[in-house]
């Protein structure tokens, strides 16, 4: 991993087209001319060659949705993201902008508003929400999905949108008038009530501790209630980017949102999503003035925020810092550890028990359901073993909590609370 005195050595990898519009030519200028920043190696990788040889790197700035969508039906994708997660697996120490379980769930619009949802309590006393919505898993007759629709509390107009959401056919949507034209939905799919909300919409980019508003154009109000009125079909990209402007959109005074709110959401989000690199799309609901998510992305464009060069490079460089900081000499035995270090083992039931009866400090990553999933960050465990400071993945920590060789060889588990994110 990075140290004070080497550079950090930063792998990319996006897609061409991301790489074309991130413009990592002009991103690795910033990382040579910012006073402010430390030194970095910047370079892209490449998917279809072996990683290893591609290597170090301290952390991974990635976007795979392309070829995790693919992976769903092609063997090529399925190669690629087995080699990307082989490799993440064998080299623990790098970190990943962002964990690639995080990002996968947000590729799927039925996950990510269940976690909009859960905002209207964590959120309340900010009068956050999130618009109902309704989960349309397969083709179902029209009159249980007009009572679905009913009972789920959804009101006219509803937008339609597709459960994948990545890729160009994700960005095709439908505006429904009527009971009657929900007869044009394409399954699976999400319903989610429109909120008329002034044309405005207002694009929140998060990189890790900061984040930026830009305001962009937005579909127009439209008469609340059924009306009997035509399905409009329309892709997002025609109403929502900086030059967005048809019939669907209007010029409209822009309503701000109050930053005390945007800053509770975006905290809040960081915890529940466990992520560094993301974005919301919130509209104020023109009756109510209640801040309304609509939609969370993985690693946007941020298109409008001059400064996510500089705040990219200082998110890592902090990230890189507390991992240094809370390397093997920065671990020191905590009450619990000390506990668990009497065990002598590595006997992960302790761990998840610890864990289950809050007797750790620890958060533990998502890519381990079997432990408590508190704040989805990735942790490592340092186990010394014969003397020799080693570093484990949490998947590697249960795997030797499982095997045999580790009821013989004597580990001491010193666990540190090392977040990476
Ligand atoms: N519930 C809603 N009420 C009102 N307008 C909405 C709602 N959901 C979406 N929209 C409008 O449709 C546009 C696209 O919606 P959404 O952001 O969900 O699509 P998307 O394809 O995921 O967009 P992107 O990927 O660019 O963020 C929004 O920018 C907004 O103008
Ligand atoms: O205007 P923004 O930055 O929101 O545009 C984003 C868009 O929101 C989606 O995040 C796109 O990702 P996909 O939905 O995965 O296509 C981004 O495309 P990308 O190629 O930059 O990842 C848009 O930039």
């Amino acid at each position: 991993t990075g140290s004070p005195m080497s550079g950090r050595r930063v792998g990319f990898c996006l897609s061409d087209k991301k790489r074309k519009r991130m413009n990592l030519h002009a991103f690795h200028r910033c990382s040579l001319t910012d006073p402010s920043l430390g030194e970095f190696f910047l370079s892209q990788i490449d998917l279809a060659r072996p990683l290893v040889p591609q290597g170090p790197f301290d952390v991974i700035v990635h976007k795979l949705s392309d070829v995790i969508v693919e992976a769903e039906h092609d063997s090529r994708s399925q190669q690629l993201l087995a080699n990307f997660q082989s490799y993440v697996a064998a080299h623990p120490g790098t970190v990943l902008l962002d964990p690639l379980p995080a990002m996968t769930q947000l590729l799927d619009r039925f996950a990510s508003y269940r976690i909009m949802t859960k905002l209207h309590n964590s959120l309340r006393d900010w009068r956050i929400c999130s618009p109902p919505y309704l989960e349309i898993h397969s083709v179902s007759d029209p009159s249980s999905i007009q009572q679905a629709v009913m009972a789920q509390g959804l009101s006219f107009p509803i937008i339609c949108k597709t459960r994948v959401a990545h890729g160009s056919l994700s960005h095709e949507m439908s505006l429904i008038f009527s009971e009657g034209s929900l007869a044009d939905i394409h399954p699976p799919c999400v319903l989610q009530s429109f909120v008329n909300h002034g044309a405005v919409l207002h694009k929140v980019f998060v990189v890790g501790d900061q984040h930026f508003c830009v305001e962009r154009p937005s579909l127009k109000n439209f008469p609340s209630g059924p009306c009997d009125r035509e399905t409009i079909f329309f892709n997002s990209h025609q109403v929502s980017k900086p030059e967005s402007s048809s019939d669907l959109t209007a010029v409209s005074r822009i309503v701000g949102v109050t930053s005390e709110a945007v800053a509770a959401l975006v905290k809040e989000l960081r915890v529940q999503l466990g992520m560094a690199l993301f974005g919301v799309d919130v509209i104020i609901n023109i009756q109510t003035h209640t801040l309304t998510v609509i939609d969370i992305n993985i690693f946007p464009g941020y298109e409008g925020v001059p400064q996510f060069f500089s705040a990219l490079l200082s998110h890592i460089e902090s990230v890189l810092d507390k991992q240094t900081f809370a390397g093997p000499q920065a671990v020191g035995p905590s009450a619990t550890s000390t506990a668990l270090s009497t065990s002598r083992t590595v006997d992960t039931r302790s761990l998840s028990d610890a864990a289950r009866d809050n007797r750790l400090p620890l958060r533990f990553c998502s890519c381990h359901p079997g432990f408590q999933m508190k704040h989805n960050s990735c942790f490592y465990f340092i186990v010394e073993e014969a003397e020799e400071m080693v570093t484990y993945s949490c998947v590697e920590v249960m795997q030797i909590g499982n095997s045999q060789n580790s009821r013989n060889s004597l580990h001491t588990v010193i666990i540190i609370a090392q977040n990476i994110y």
